[in-house]
Formats: structure tokens, sequence, C-alpha cells
């Protein structure tokens, strides 16, 4: 029999975490230490981040019968964890044969419930719909005169669906469980979303966050909580684990039904509800104890990460965990004296340690004598290991061995140019073979997407940092860095960019300036402008037809390029699909 009794302030936990897909014993020990931790602090109800038990997303491992199993299994090994709690984790559920993207709810060694996702993203980087069925009804759990929902990720985002359904049915408390992956100012944008969902609703919204990096993917945490007015009540930290925890005075719900008619009116629409929603009793009785107080540690504020220090934090997470992750533990990295080396060797250099980064300047004939000394400022400046492999002695016998097949001309010409790249692509590789580090390559955003860059020379590695940060973005997060600790020289900020292939070489030579292909870039490749409409833009039309053939020419170069990780809303790779063969450009 559960126990008549009721209690104002209920106790809630966020527990941000960072899982790592398919670890399941890795990711249930964490829950198990996070959940333990909160119940001890006082909480009533933990939650995790979506699907916390696989690892997000898990993609076709869903399509493994072996996966789901144990998947299932770690969530037994769950339900010990805090019998006398509501524990609340992400795991995906079969039932009659449907596999659903679920929430259990864990009290009193049992499951209480599996909550299905009912909206599945299905677009962008997302592919639910590949794997999950969607659901068709949610519940609404009474725990003495608490009454709460608990929603999954997409779920929040839409103003009709089990959120809304639940909201006027009546509940105190909305739980919504997140893998959002992180793009540049999202959580600003989840924010407005969530204080409009919170203060329609009329109830507290917890919504909480995973953190860390998954191949392309980095989640940034930014957990939060609002009130019924859509007041900010707590946050998460960005993209470190963190446990939030926060006191909810449940009278404070029945105040603002009482004071706004929005929710009479709601209310009488409870008839018809976008989904039937089912109640179910937690099988516990309400705790009596006196709250503990929080310890400063806990209650100190937290403040967002935001502009150019929220992308450089994004790529130290992404490459950290990438790295440790995949089971390497260093990284090499080419350096050129240029800023893209450059700053791919800092963000290695805090992602890693700098113990942990080896930099290779390999000169050929048409290096000039600062992009050595300038690559060993760096070095010496960020601590990292600094090693010269000249390569004019391979240049010189590949020409030689080159020769005989005729038509080589005594000037490089694009083949001689990118010989050198692919030189250094294979000591670099043959560096990590031989020693293990994983090759961090270099490229940014504006150049992947010129095909500005040499399949198998500086195109080969592991792990592409600056993938999704055009070019601009690159010296505004050096000038960042530096504003840190001045590690690179100045040197590298004011000479032109340069490939230093052949003698002079310029990137202007090839590539419209910066301040102009960027921002063409952005309309084209992020959100699909056409080419009429970036003329009316402003550009200049051979400039747009020539960028058009760029970027459209160079989609098989960038299918055989490392992953690295997203940072706009629009990244390569799964989140922008193209056909390589196509005759369209504009
Ligand atoms: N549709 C298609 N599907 C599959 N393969 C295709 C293809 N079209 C060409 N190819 C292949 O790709 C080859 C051309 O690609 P690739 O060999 O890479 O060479 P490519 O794109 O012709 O030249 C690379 C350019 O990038 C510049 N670069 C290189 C290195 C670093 C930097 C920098 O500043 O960071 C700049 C370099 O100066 C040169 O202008 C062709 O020879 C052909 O084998
Ligand atoms: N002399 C060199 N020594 C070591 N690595 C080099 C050298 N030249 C080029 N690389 C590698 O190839 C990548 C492409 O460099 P490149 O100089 O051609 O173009 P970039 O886009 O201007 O890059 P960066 O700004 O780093 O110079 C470099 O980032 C670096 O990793
Ligand atoms: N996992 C999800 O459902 C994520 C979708 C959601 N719109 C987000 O990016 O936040």
């Amino acid at each position: 029999m559960v126990e008549e009794m009721t209690r104002d302030t209920w106790r809630i936990a966020l527990a941000q975490i960072d899982p790592t897909v398919g670890d399941f014993s890795g990711n249930v020990r964490l829950i198990r230490e996070r959940a333990r931790e909160a119940a001890q602090l006082g909480a009533h109800i933990v939650a995790f981040p979506e699907l916390v038990i696989t690892g997000y997303p898990p993609e076709d491992l869903l399509l493994k019968v072996s996966f789901i199993d144990a998947a299932r299994r770690a969530l037994h090994l769950l339900l010990d964890a805090i019998p006398d709690r509501v524990l609340i984790v992400g795991v995906p559920w079969v039932e009659s044969g449907i596999l659903y993207n679920g929430a259990a709810i864990l009290a009193r060694g049992e499951i209480v419930a599996v909550v299905p996702k009912h909206h599945l993203p299905t677009y962008g980087v997302f592919d639910e719909d590949r794997y999950f069925a969607r659901g068709s009804h949610t519940f609404r759990f009474l725990w003495g005169n608490l009454r709460f929902g608990v929603t999954i990720c997409e779920d929040i985002w839409y103003p009709i669906g089990p959120a809304s359904s639940l909201a006027t049915r009546g509940i105190d408390l909305l739980v919504n469980i997140n893998g959002s992956p992180y793009h540049r100012g999202k959580w600003i944008q989840r924010q407005v979303m969530l204080q409009t969902r919170a203060a329609d609703a009329g109830c507290y919204l917890a919504y909480v966050n995973m953190v860390g990096g998954q191949d392309e993917l980095v989640f940034d945490g930014n957990s939060i909580v609002l009130d019924p007015n859509g007041t900010i009540l707590a946050r998460g930290t960005s993209f470190e684990e963190d446990l939030i925890v926060v006191d909810l005075p449940i009278t404070r719900v029945l105040s603002s039904w009482l004071h706004d008619p929005r929710r009479r009116w709601l209310a009488r629409a409870e008839s018809q509800p976008a989904l039937p929603v089912v109640d179910r009793e937690i099988p516990l009785p309400v705790p009596g104890e006196q709250l503990p107080p929080l310890p400063e540690s806990v209650q100190r504020p937290r403040t967002p990460l935001e502009g150019v220090a929220e992308v450089y934090q994004a790529l130290v997470t992404g490459v950290r965990d990438y790295v440790r992750k995949t089971g390497f533990r260093t990284a090499v990295i080419g350096l050129s004296g240029g800023i893209d080396s450059s700053l791919t060797a800092c963000i290695a250099a805090d992602a890693l340690g700098p113990e942990n980064v080896t930099g290779l300047s390999m000169p050929s004939r048409y290096s000039s004598r600062h992009s050595i000394e300038d690559a060993e400022e760096l070095a010496r400046n960020l601590g990292i290991r600094f090693l010269i492999v000249p390569i004019e002695p391979v240049h010189r016998v590949f020409r030689e061995v080159l020769a005989p097949l005729g038509n080589q001309p005594e000037e490089p010409d694009v083949a001689d140019e990118n010989l050198q790249a692919r030189i250094r692509g294979t000591i670099l590789m043959t560096y990590s073979n031989r020693f293990g580090p994983i090759v961090l390559t270099t490229g940014n955003k504006s150049e992947m997407a010129c095909g500005y860059a040499t399949l198998y020379g500086d195109m080969a590695g592991g792990f592409a940092v600056l993938k999704d940060v055009p070019k601009l973005l690159v010296y505004q997060l050096a000038r960042y860095r530096n504003s840190i600790s001045p590690v690179i020289p100045e040197r590298v900020f004011v000479k032109p960019p340069s490939a230093e292939l052949r003698p002079n070489q310029k990137d202007v030579d090839t590539l419209p300036p910066f301040e102009i292909l960027d921002p063409l870039l952005e309309l084209y490749v992020e959100q699909d402008l056409s080419r009429e409409e970036l003329i009316r833009h402003g550009f200049d039309p051979e400039i747009v037809d020539r960028v058009i053939m760029m970027v459209d020419r160079a989609e098989y170069k960038r299918r055989q390029a490392a992953p690295g990780v997203k940072l706009t809303p629009r990244a390569f790779g799964r989140d922008r699909r193209l056909p390589i063969a196509n005759w369209f450009h504009g």
C-alpha cells in the first residue's frame, strides 16, 4: 500500500553525462555513480539523457538483436541503483516486436513504465525513422501529490504532441531527456523554445542533455530547468559533465493555473489530447524527509559559453572524445607554420595534453624559412614535440622515377604540387602506423568546400579537426586561443595563406578572397541559395559561377574525407547529402 502523504517541495537532479556508444558496462557504471550521488543529495527524481544506456546515436547497431538485448540487460543492472527514488534513463525498448526509443522509469526495483518517443527526427544528422516506431501514447506518473510526465528530445520541439497532451491533462513537472547535438549558438535557440514550452504547459520543465563527442557530433550539455513562467531556475555547464539539482515547490504550478486563463482553456481541451495519456502510480511512498541543504558546489551558477569560446570548446571536446573513444591517446600533425595547422595543434594540445601531441615540419624546396621557424616557435610555446623531416630527397627521387612517364615540366604543375602533399601524407601515416598517434588533418571548411586540398595528401588522416570551420573563423579562433596564452607567432596571422607547393603560391591565386568566399559559401552550402539569389545578394556573377562549380565538383573529395566536428547547422557529411555524379549546378 502506498502511504497517503503529500509534500510541497520535490527535488530533481539532472545528470549531464558523457556515455560511450556500445560501452554498456561503462555507461551503467557512470549512471549508477551519478544516480547515487544525486540520491545522497536528497534528489527524489534523477534523470539521465536520451539513449544513455547505449550512447547516442547508436545508428545501425540498433538493427542488431544482440545490441538491443545488451541494452535490456544493462537496464536491469540499474534496477537496484536507487530503488527508493525515481530513476529515468533512455533505452531502446522492444514491445510486441516493435522497437521504440524509450525513457525507462525505474522505482522500487521495477520498470514502472517505458515512455516511447513520439516525434522521431529524420532530417539533418538524424535518421530515427530508420529504426524506431513512433510512440502512440504517453504516461502521466503520480507520486503522492506530484504529477509528472517524461518526453524524449524531439518531442519537446513540437508545440503539439506528448508534451501538450500531458500539459492539458495537468502535470507539475515535465522531464525531457535529450541527445541534442551541438551547433553554434544552438543552446540559445533551445532556451527560447523551452521557455515557450514551459510557459505554455504551465509546469516545471527539466531538460537534460548529454555532453561529449560521438564521431562527428558534439553534445554541449547546457541542461536547464525552468519554472511554470519559463523563468530559468538552473543550468548545467557547457561541454562538461555536471549534476544539476533543483528544488521545485509545486504550489507554484497551481498558482500559475489559477492566474492564467489559458490553463482553464487547456483543461477543457483535455477531451481531445494529441496523444492518449495513461496514468501510472509510482510504487513508492512519498518521501517524508527534510531536504538536506545543497552544497555550494552544486548550487553555483553556471554561465553558458558563447561565441568563439563556445566554438573552441566544442572543437576541444570533439577531438578529445574522438581520440579517446577510438582508443588513441596521442596525435600527430603536419606543421607548416600556417594558421590552419597552428590552430589544429593548439586544439590538439588543449584536448590531449601537449605531451601527447607531435608536430612534424616537412619542408620542401618551396618552403620558406619562416614556415619552419614559425612551426618550431608554436611547438615550443605549446610544449608539444617537434620534429623536422625534409621531403626534398623523396621529392627528388619521385621526380626521377616519374620522369620516364614523360611530360614532367620543370616548374611544378598541379600533379607535382599534389605529389608534395602526398609525400607528407605518407610520412604522417607512416609515423602513425609506427608510433601510434592518430593523424589530425588541418583543412578548413572553405577549402573542403572548394576542393582545395589533395586527396591522399593533406587529406590523409583520421580526424579533420577544422572541417566545419570557415577560414575567417579559423583566424578568430586562433586569436581567441592566443588571448588565453600567446602561443601562435604573430607572423602566422599576417602572412598570406599559401600552400607553398610552387614558388610564390598564394591561396588567392586559386580561390576568391576569404572575405568574399566565406559568406558566399555559407549561403550556398548551408542555406542552399540559388545562383540567381547569390547574385542578388551582390556577389560577382563570375565568382558565383566559379565557386558553385568548385563546390559541386569537389563532392567526390568530401566523400573520401576524414570525419570532423560539426559546428554549423549544416556541416559536410550526413548533414548535406548530394550526388557525386550531378549535372545540376545552381
Ligand atoms: N568525380 C570524381 N570522382 C572520383 N575521383 C575524381 C573525380 N574527379 C577527379 N577525381 C580524381 O581526383 C584527382 C584530383 O584531385 P587531387 O589529386 O586532390 O588534385 P586537385 O583537386 O586537382 O588539386 C588539389 C588542389 O588543392 C591545392 N592544395 C593542395 C594541398 C593543400 C592545399 C591547402 O592550401 O591547404 C591546397 C593544390 O594547390 C591544388 O590546386 C583527379 O586526378 C582524379 O584522379
Ligand atoms: N612544410 C610543411 N611541413 C609540415 N606540414 C606541412 C607543410 N606544408 C603543408 N603541410 C601540411 O599540409 C597542410 C596543408 O597546408 P598548406 O600549407 O598547403 O595549406 P594551408 O591551408 O595554408 O594550411 P596552413 O594554414 O596550416 O599552412 C598543412 O596544414 C600541414 O598540415
Ligand atoms: N535526439 C533528438 O531527438 C534531437 C532532435 C532535436 N531537435 C535536437 O537537435 O535537439
